[in-house]
């Protein structure tokens, strides 16, 4: 598969788009024409520049409002197409996107349209230019992919052909099938792009809040593979309008569209070969057709069987030790050769990384996921560019394979073993008499917050690399701003991974006042939380307030609720099942959660999420 991306997706300069895409490893680029317009290099220099870096410039776009004129503003429009056509010469490109009329198209008529694209057509005939006719979702009379074929058909001219881009399709809900349909000869071009469902005006979402593949709600690996059914062996180049991307570094942006697009090479491949019943015209062997377009894979992950362990890292240990101590977990000593010491509950284990900066408050520093084999998740992983974190071992010390999240997260793929119990744990406590804990408990979810600028990239790094599904985007109301929430999860709940936006005010304080945190599993939450009041735990304190809303919506047998509120749980119930849960102080940037699933639960307590929100927001602010 070619792979492309148009330079309007990144932040910068054109040339620094263009060394950005060629670090990132793409085949070529759409030149957005506004990029070229304000940059000070001429045509030459970036025919040159594009040439040297490895880049093919695959599109000149857009060329916007051309059909459905009066004679005069055709006149016009044949002579800025004119223009055009010689500056693409001087590029060295030779296919420029032409979108259907969104402004001045007075005329309805598919001949008359279809006549003024083959004046067009024939035009760009003589100056070795292809025409890539696209019709916009909010195109004035023509805004359904099938129409602009029809008129491509219509026109049946060599240099006119059409361009699918993915969003004008999937946002109109378009049956994506006829594509199939489609000469292949005549799709001069595809573009792909993913989006979340939003509930707005067509152009709005498109120019403001299109994502790469992977970070949205599309179905773009079907989409992708009736294309590849079609017989199209073109570029497959990302065009992604978003405000985040467009302000955020250069080379990283690069690096991200990049892996969504190796992921949706590697999810239509999936399809084809899965693809069966209305979507598998023939039968089995149909799906295991070879089609031009070759698709390449990446090495197989299934999802993680579970956390394995997770790693908080401060300057100062003794907070965390008292916190962990208090909840139940037992100190399960040092390692034996570096700055770690290992706490367990249970399946449940913390590691307290004690080689932090001097100074750094308590933080979230590592995920350890259990794998059926880590040198293949690993390899996967780096395929989808992820960056590799190096970890010292002794000899006979485990070998984890490290990499890195967006947010910094050091992510360890680790040997899972089916009594959930995990071997580098002999590398502790040499000697030491093993405290002994009080019950058994489980990780039951990690809540990391993100930074605004890497959460798209973060949804589609947990995706892609470890096969955590999102789940649709909750958003919950806090004092300083909506806090927007991604469940990324297996299929089992086996592993949540919960990815926080905190509003812009909290993230930019000097102070990091957003808080992320782990979430522990227990059998019986009543009596945990007892457990850790006689050890003195600092529970986070949930008003009266809630009690009485508590049991306004559930009415709670009295004794229950006094329960409730005399131990600060939170309390949540749906058809599944009940979620009972508390929460702990918080240190530097991190805070525990102890919960209990009775039943199917599934949830979170996100009805008590704005509760613990406004509580943090209360002591922090208090002085
Ligand atoms: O929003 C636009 O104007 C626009 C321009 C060119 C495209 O290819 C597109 O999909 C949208
Ligand atoms: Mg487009």
């Amino acid at each position: 598969m070619r792979t492309g991306i148009a330079t309007v997706c990144l932040s910068g300069t054109l040339k620094e788009k263009m060394q950005a895409c060629a670090i990132a490893g793409f085949d070529g680029i759409e030149i957005f024409e506004q990029d070229l317009v304000t940059s000070p290099l001429s045509p030459e220099e970036v025919r040159k520049m594009a040439a040297d870096l490895g880049l093919g410039l695959d599109l000149y776009q857009p060329f916007r409002d051309f059909d459905g004129v009066t004679p005069d503003l055709l006149k016009a429009n044949l002579k800025r197409a004119e223009a055009k056509f010689k500056l693409m010469e001087r590029l060295g490109m030779d296919t420029i996107l032409v979108c259907s009329n969104v402004a001045t198209a007075t005329i309805d008529d598919d001949d008359l349209r279809a006549g003024q694209l083959a004046e067009l057509a024939e035009l760009a005939g003589a100056h070795g230019v292809k025409v890539a006719y696209e019709a916009l979702a909010w195109g004035k009379y023509v805004n359904d992919y099938e129409h602009a074929y029809r008129l491509v058909e219509m026109v049946d001219h060599p240099n006119l052909g059409t361009c699918l881009d993915s969003f004008h399709i999937l946002s109109r809900d378009w049956d994506t099938a006829p594509i199939e349909q489609i000469n292949a000869e005549k799709i001069f071009f595809v573009q792909v792009a993913d989006a979340p469902k939003l509930s707005m005006d067509v152009l709005s979402w498109s120019r403001h809040y299109r994502v790469f593949p992977g970070e949205g709600q599309f179905e773009l690996a079907k989409f992708l593979g009736h294309v590849v059914r079609a017989g199209y062996t073109g570029p497959v180049s990302l065009e992604v309008f978003n405000d985040v991307f467009r302000q955020s570094d250069t080379e990283r942006t690069a690096v991200d569209a990049m892996r969504s697009l190796i992921w949706l090479e590697e999810q239509s491949a999936k399809w084809l070969a899965n693809a069966s019943g209305a979507d598998a015209p023939d039968n089995k062997a149909a799906s295991r057709r070879r089609y031009p377009m070759e698709l390449a894979t990446l090495p197989k992950v299934n999802e993680p069987a579970g956390f394995n362990f997770a790693e908080v890292k401060a300057d100062d240990t003794a907070q965390l030790e008292k916190l962990l101590g208090q909840l139940g977990f037992g100190f399960q000593g040092r390692h034996r050769t570096k700055d770690v010491q290992l706490w367990t509950m249970g399946q449940a284990r913390v590691i307290i990384n004690e080689q932090a900066a001097s100074h750094s408050e308590p933080a979230i520093a590592a995920l350890g996921f259990d794998v059926d084999s880590p040198v293949i998740a690993s390899a996967r992983a780096q395929q989808l560019k992820a960056p590799v974190v190096a970890r010292k071992v002794q000899a006979d010390e485990e070998v984890f394979q490290g990499i890195s999240a967006p947010d910094s997260t050091e992510i360890f793929l680790c040997q899972g073993s089916p009594d959930g119990t995990a071997a580098w744990t002999h590398e502790f406590g040499e000697g030491l008499d093993r405290s002994t804990e009080t019950q058994n408990a489980v990780i039951d979810h990690v809540n990391l917050a993100q930074p605004w600028q890497h959460f798209d990239e973060a949804v589609l790094f947990y995706t892609s690399a470890l096969a955590l599904e999102p789940q649709p985007f909750a958003e919950v109301p806090s004092p300083s701003g909506l806090v927007r929430s991604q469940v990324m999860e297996t299929s089992n709940g086996a592993v949540r991974l919960v990815l926080n936006l905190a509003p812009a005010q909290q993230a930019q304080t000097a102070r990091k006042t957003y808080q992320e945190h782990i979430a522990f599993a227990v059998d019986n939450l009543v009596a945990a939380a007892r457990s850790a009041q006689e050890r003195g735990l600092e529970f986070l304190q949930i008003p009266a307030n809630y009690y009485e809303d508590l049991d306004a919506r559930f009415d709670l047998e009295p004794g229950f609720l006094a329960t409730l509120k005399e131990l600060n749980l939170l309390y949540d119930r749906d058809a599944n099942g009940e979620f009972l849960h508390f929460y702990t102080a918080t240190v530097g940037s991190v805070f525990f959660e102890m919960v209990e699933r009775r039943g199917n639960y599934d949830g979170y307590g996100a009805p008590n999420a704005p509760v613990r929100h406004a509580v943090q927001y209360d002591s922090l602010h208090r002085v």
